[in-house]
């Protein structure tokens, strides 16, 4: 018996990746009535035949599973934006951080197009003397600046989905097509491939495949298109932004939403720059938001 991740399945057919390889698997006999039950990222058992025969035999429980697309266990989140154009869009960048953690995913954020970035023409409103990378890594965020173009930063990205499943997310335009083409060179995804596929309209049936790159499985559809946030209360929205947490404690009041309360240390930062304008801008936008959805229930 051998391990491996279930790649794709329908109509019956099972593609699994274990042992470096691709096996075309069946399912055993108990497991043919749930079909459905199977999604591309579950951990499978598998029994090999003959050539590169196999018969699916147990699947492992899920650590978690997104909808749209369906994958389970996705260990990795590519959120990925262009430094130059389209045009990066923060708020975006910040409602998918808080999305994929609350997800239990990790966010990896990657600039593209850097082979067009001209840090000194190019002025950020609110930052200063920061670009956005230095605003994210400040935070604690992973961050990678990347040419899809000329392979510049892409051997870093790579070395990060080794062994992982990993979903790309980000807004159209922004180089994910092409950042999975410079990650698994050969494999080619078609520029503007993947937007194509999603826009086919809600009711076709449309299955996500995970394809081997760089070590590790990446989803051919990108994840986390909705902008809504999810279910959080307006008292847990600051647990999603790592700068705010750690600071807190420091201000007058334990209820403190960091708007209009007096002695906020959250505003302080923002004074002293210490905290990004754009970040605590997005913050209130979603604390709005949340406000207004906890109302709904
Ligand atoms: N110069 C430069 N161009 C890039 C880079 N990455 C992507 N592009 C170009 O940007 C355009 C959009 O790239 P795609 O890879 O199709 O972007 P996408 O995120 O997959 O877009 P959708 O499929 O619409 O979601 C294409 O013309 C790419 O050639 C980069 O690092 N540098
Ligand atoms: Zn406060």
């Amino acid at each position: 018996m051998t391990e491996g991740v279930l790649l794709k399945g329908y109509g019956g057919f099972y593609y699994v990746y274990a042992e470096d390889r691709v096996w075309d698997c069946s399912l055993r006999g108990r497991f043919r009535i749930k079909d459905q039950d199977f999604l591309p990222g579950d951990r499978v058992k598998i029994l090999p035949k003959e050539d590169n025969k196999a018969t699916i035999e147990g699947v492992e429980p899920r650590r978690n599973a997104l909808t749209r697309p369906a994958i389970a266990n996705v260990d990795l989140a590519l959120l990925v934006f262009a430094l130059t154009s389209p045009k990066p869009d923060l708020n975006l960048l910040d409602r998918l951080l808080i999305q994929v953690t609350v997800a239990e995913i990790e966010p990896i954020i990657v600039f593209t197009k850097l082979d067009k970035f001209n840090e000194t023409t190019s002025t950020i409103i609110g930052f200063e003397e920061h670009t956005i990378t230095d605003v994210y890594r400040k935070i604690g965020y992973t961050v990678f600046e990347v040419s899809n173009e000329t392979g510049q930063g892409i051997d870093e990205v790579k070395l990060q989905l080794a062994d992982k499943v990993s979903v790309l997310a980000g807004p159209s335009g922004s180089g994910k097509s092409s950042l999975f083409n410079a990650l698994s060179p050969g494999k080619e995804l078609k520029v503007g491939e993947i937007s194509t596929k999603s826009k086919r309209g809600r009711h076709t049936t449309r299955h996500v495949e995970l394809m081997v790159c760089a070590g590790g499985l990446v989803a051919d559809t990108p994840g986390f298109s909705s902008l809504f946030l999810p279910n959080i209360k307006r008292a847990e929205l600051t647990d999603f932004f790592p700068e705010f947490n750690e600071r807190r404690q420091q201000c007058r009041f334990n209820s403190c939403l960091h708007d209009k309360e007096p002695d906020c240390a959250i505003k302080a930062a923002l004074e002293s720059g210490e905290i990004s304008a754009s970040r605590y801008e997005h913050y209130r936008i979603f604390l709005q938001e949340v406000i207004e959805a906890e109302r709904r229930y």
